[in-house]
């Protein structure tokens, strides 16, 4: 099978890397195009402009950072737009909101192609290891076409139904990601400052009910302040913030999410968007005058 993939950022270029070690045949594009040559030494070709990759194949893959940028390759000069029809489909897998998405979809229908949204959950090491759980709405035609390449990149992949559907899945999942990462935070600070140590925290929480992946997996590395992005915080951070617009226009209070958010705010402030989203435990040490280093 061959597919475009738009997009080679921590998440897209592991999927592509991963597609392309399993026999598919990809051409790459990205904003920033000398990073599409490691994947080139993986047998990948590159497309000159998306509308260039979307010529090309007939399927094409999109994974980028947000809806500025989602809209931008889609509607921009030499965008999928100008090569999108009949025959052709595109599925975008980057995580934006059901308005991004749905304007997507519209374009591309008008112009005779189809569209899957398909944002994932799972970060850089699920998207290597090809364990993500894709979570998939609109044509559902050009869903079982990808089943191959999902098959690839991820454990479990969910048909949600109509256009939006899993956009807003995705944002309620990181809108729970995000302020789990906020009480593990205060956590961890709480027991600092009480004179407990954090790391036997860590172990008590692993053993109890509220075990989870991302605590045992970003503790240790919070307790070292190492935050080596897998997840960037500014992209977290947009997860909120969109995840919070859901519920005004549902009226779903949120006060849990809103305080997260507002600390994952204040740690763009600072300067570590671009740092791991565990990066906000700094925000609340500092807040909090933990006692550690
Ligand atoms: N990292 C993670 O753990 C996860 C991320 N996601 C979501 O996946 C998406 C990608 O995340 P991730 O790979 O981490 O992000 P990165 O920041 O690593 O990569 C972002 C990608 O988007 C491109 N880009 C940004 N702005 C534009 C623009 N205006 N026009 C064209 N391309 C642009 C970047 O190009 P360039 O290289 O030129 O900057 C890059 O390829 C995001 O929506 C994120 O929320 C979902 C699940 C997990
Ligand atoms: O969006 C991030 C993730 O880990 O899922």
């Amino acid at each position: 099978m061959e597919v475009g993939f738009l997009g080679l950022g921590i998440m897209g270029k592991a999927m592509a890397a991963n597609l392309l070690r399993h026999g598919f045949r990809v051409t790459v594009w990205n904003r920033t195009l000398s990073k599409c040559q490691e994947l080139v030494a993986l047998g990948a070709t590159v497309g000159e402009t998306p509308a260039a990759v979307v010529a090309r194949c007939r399927y094409t893959i999109a994974m980028l950072s947000d809806p500025s940028a989602a809209l931008s390759v889609v509607f921009d000069k030499d965008g999928v737009l100008e090569q999108i029809g009949d025959g052709k489909g595109y599925v975008d897998m980057s995580t934006v909101d059901a308005a991004t998405s749905s304007k997507i979809s519209e374009a591309v229908k008008q112009k005779g192609g189809a569209f899957l949204e398909a944002p994932v959950s799972g970060s850089k090491k699920p998207a290597e290891d090809g364990q993500l759980v894709i979570l998939a709405a609109g044509d559902q035609a050009l869903y079982d076409d990808m089943v191959p390449a999902f098959d690839v990149l991820g454990k479990k992949s969910f048909f949600l139904g109509e256009i939006g559907n899993g956009a807003n899945m995705k944002l309620v999942v990181n809108m729970i990601m995000g302020s789990m990462m906020n009480a593990l935070s205060e956590g961890l600070s709480l027991a600092d400052n009480s004179g407990l140590n954090p790391q036997t925290l860590l172990d008590v929480l692993d053993l109890g009910a509220i075990a989870n992946p991302m605590f045992k997996l970003k503790g240790p590395s919070i307790l070292k302040g190492s935050y080596n992005p897998a997840f960037p915080l500014k992209h977290q951070q947009k997860d909120m913030r969109l995840a919070l617009s859901l519920g005004d226009e549902n009226a779903v209070a949120m006060p849990v999410a809103a305080a997260s958010n507002e600390a994952f705010k204040k740690a763009r402030s600072l300067g570590l968007g671009d740092l791991d989203f565990s990066a906000v435990y700094e925000v609340i040490k500092g807040a909090s005058g933990s006692n550690q280093a």
